[in-house]
């Protein structure tokens, strides 16, 4: 049961209790200006709770609202030209993350804490008017995609005027080219793409928006190997042009082929941030959950494709 007053989403928050935590921030202004300012992306201290109807009350008339907590206390950064990737259980609150960097609220939601893109704090309406401005969704399934259009115009997308519809036509051919879509992919429709074309049509449509930032949310499962690690290879030459990725995956095999930070999730929080290089030895690595983690690769001697960034 969704409750429908909107009780508070982010913008609500920002004006009550989270401007206690704007102030909050101020008191170290210059700490908090700096990671701010350094980062494409700062995420700190988010928590997202939902309110619900209690299921187990039968009564309906009795029915008593209690809140869940499913993200406290989490902190996570992008740097431009970095793959920070959260790997994390399944129903852990990864797609929360993505949601709440999007501006994607639930009505039953309540979100807080702060968000700075690019040096500048963001309330939910900022996130809002960033989608697909700025920062872009690779989503998971082609169920993102209008099965009844063209995907050409799908990943031209809608243009604010005459102009910028000259440039998304040019663009998408260019990308097109980049990612190995023949020119007449532009009219096919979804159902008529392979898994891995949709893949990169679905890449092709984050991209046409030129965004800073590209939050992927699981890019690979359904995939088979290669294409995984292809669609992956995309990601990383977004970020070598100086783009920032948060690439949510449960799959940490893969996060550690190309990104450069890992952001352990666990139990609705970050519990380590750490460069991919700290993996090659489970004495680096800070929490006894990510040890596990460590633990559980097949494979220990895999390449460390490089240092890592710090932070
Ligand atoms: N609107 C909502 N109201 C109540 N609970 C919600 C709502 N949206 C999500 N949740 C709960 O939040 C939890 C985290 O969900 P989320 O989809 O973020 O997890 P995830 O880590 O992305 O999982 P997966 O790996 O399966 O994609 C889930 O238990 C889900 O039931
Ligand atoms: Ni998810």
């Amino acid at each position: 049961m969704v409750e429908q007053s909107n009780e508070s989403a982010f913008a609500h928050e920002q004006t009550d209790h989270a401007s206690a935590e704007l102030h909050h921030h101020h008191s170290h202004a210059t700490a908090s200006k700096h990671i701010g300012g350094h980062h494409l992306l700062q995420v700190e201290n988010l928590g997202v709770s939902f309110s619900m109807y209690d299921s187990s009350d039968r009564c309906f008339f009795r029915a008593r609202k209690r809140t869940v907590q499913v993200i406290h206390d989490l902190s996570v950064s992008v740097h431009a030209g970095e793959i920070v990737a959260v790997v994390g259980a399944s129903g852990s609150g990864k797609t929360l993350l993505a949601d709440s960097v999007l501006g994607l609220f639930e009505p039953n939601a309540t979100v807080t804490g702060t968000i700075w893109f690019d040096g500048r704090q963001c309330d939910a309406r900022d996130l809002e008017r960033l989608r697909g401005r700025g920062i872009s969704l690779v989503p998971q399934s082609s169920a993102n995609l209008d099965p009844l259009m063209k995907v050409g115009r799908q990943v031209r997308g809608v243009a604010k005027d005459a102009e910028d519809a000259k440039r998304r036509a040019a663009l998408q051919r260019e990308l097109f080219a980049r990612y190995g879509l023949e020119p007449q992919v532009a009219n096919l429709y979804p159902f008529e793409l392979s898994g891995g074309m949709v893949r990169r049509v679905l890449l092709c449509c984050a991209l046409v928006d030129e965004p800073k930032l590209i939050v992927a949310d699981e890019p690979t499962p359904g995939l088979d190997l290669d294409l995984a690690v292809r669609a992956l290879d995309d990601l990383r030459s977004f970020a070598d042009g100086g783009g920032g990725v948060l690439l949510i995956t449960h799959d940490i095999e893969l996060a550690l082929r190309v990104a450069d930070r890992v952001a352990v999730f666990k139990d609705g929080t970050v519990v380590e941030e750490t460069a991919v290089a700290n993996f090659a030895s489970p004495d680096l690595l800070r929490h006894p959950f990510t040890k596990e983690l460590w633990r559980a690769l097949p494979d220990h001697d895999f390449d460390i494709p490089k240092g890592g960034g710090t932070c």
